[in-house]
């Protein structure tokens, strides 16, 4: 579990973040929900260590991260795989030398055919099992997605950061990499963190979900909940996604949608 509390970061006087407190549950898929520019990104660097928060504490299964000793945040951070928004893989590598790469960063203690065992399992349950040989030019975007998932798994990560897993994908293979995060946080009982504006991705996978606004947490709950939320600023935000808006749509013509009976637009 990851506790966040009281985070505040500001630019040149400009607050972004105005006092969060959350936890990351888990064997959860945690979604930070949020519109453009809400501060998602910066939280997830603050507790990454990448930025430095102006006040508030970071804990980590119990262990302080903030302001802590170097080797403690340092052995936390050996426990975070990130999975980054364009995959950020090396061309100049293969698929496997992409996936092998942190085990030889973060783990040397560990012999070739140690590493080459782990790679091959790490591809094979992201179903990249014939792709080793591969350079990422010669892969699609969702086999990208795939292999950063592979990567950021690869040392037996606790922690699962991912920055907007499904951009730039087409909606059935965000929705297979959804899936696929789903099931690996599930499996493996890692605490996952996912950055989101997708409501797909909320009804989804979305174990427990905090909705940012304006650098301020507003709610959260789970997908069962988000709908009945009584939060104007989410109730826009979910009213106002293409997704939600075409199920109304379907409603209106006498389909079947029940998650829209509380439609608060509709109710004005
Ligand atoms: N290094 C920085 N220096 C100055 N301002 C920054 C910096 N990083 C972020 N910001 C500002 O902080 C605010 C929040 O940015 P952030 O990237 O966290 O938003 P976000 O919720 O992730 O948005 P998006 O969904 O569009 O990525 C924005 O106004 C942004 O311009």
């Amino acid at each position: 579990m990851i506790e966040i509390h009281n985070i505040q970061k500001s630019f040149d006087g400009n607050a972004v973040l105005k006092g969060i407190n959350c936890t990351f549950e888990t064997g959860k898929c945690n979604l930070l929900l949020g519109g453009s520019g809400t501060g998602k990104s910066v939280l997830l660097q603050c507790i990454v260590g990448l930025m430095k928060p102006d006040l508030g504490s970071i804990t980590f299964d119990g262990t302080v991260f903030t302001n802590n000793k170097v080797n403690i945040r340092q052995e936390i951070r050996r426990k975070i795989g990130m999975l980054f928004q364009g995959s950020a893989l090396f061309d100049s590598m293969t698929v496997y030398e992409n996936t092998e790469f942190p085990l030889k960063m973060l783990t040397p203690e560990m012999t070739k055919e140690e590493r080459r065992d782990r790679v091959e399992f790490c591809l094979k349950r992201v179903g990249l099992e014939n792709a080793g040989n591969k350079m990422p030019s010669e892969i699609s975007g969702g086999m990208k997605k795939r292999v950063g998932i592979a990567r950021a798994i690869a040392p037996n990560c606790t922690y699962l950061f991912c920055d907007e897993p499904n951009s730039g994908l087409d909606p059935l293979t965000s929705l297979k990499i959804d899936e696929l995060i789903h099931e690996i946080t599930h499996e493996y009982n890692i605490t996952t963190a996912i950055i989101t504006h997708d409501m797909n991705s909320v009804v989804e996978i979305g174990d427990h979900i905090i909705f940012l606004h304006k650098g301020m947490k507003l709610w959260d709950g789970d997908k069962d909940t988000i709908l009945n939320a009584e939060v104007p600023e989410l109730k826009e935000f979910i009213f106002s996604s293409s997704l939600v808006r075409a199920a109304k749509r379907v409603d209106d013509e006498g389909g079947l949608q029940d998650v829209l009976d509380d439609d608060p637009v509709q109710a004005k």
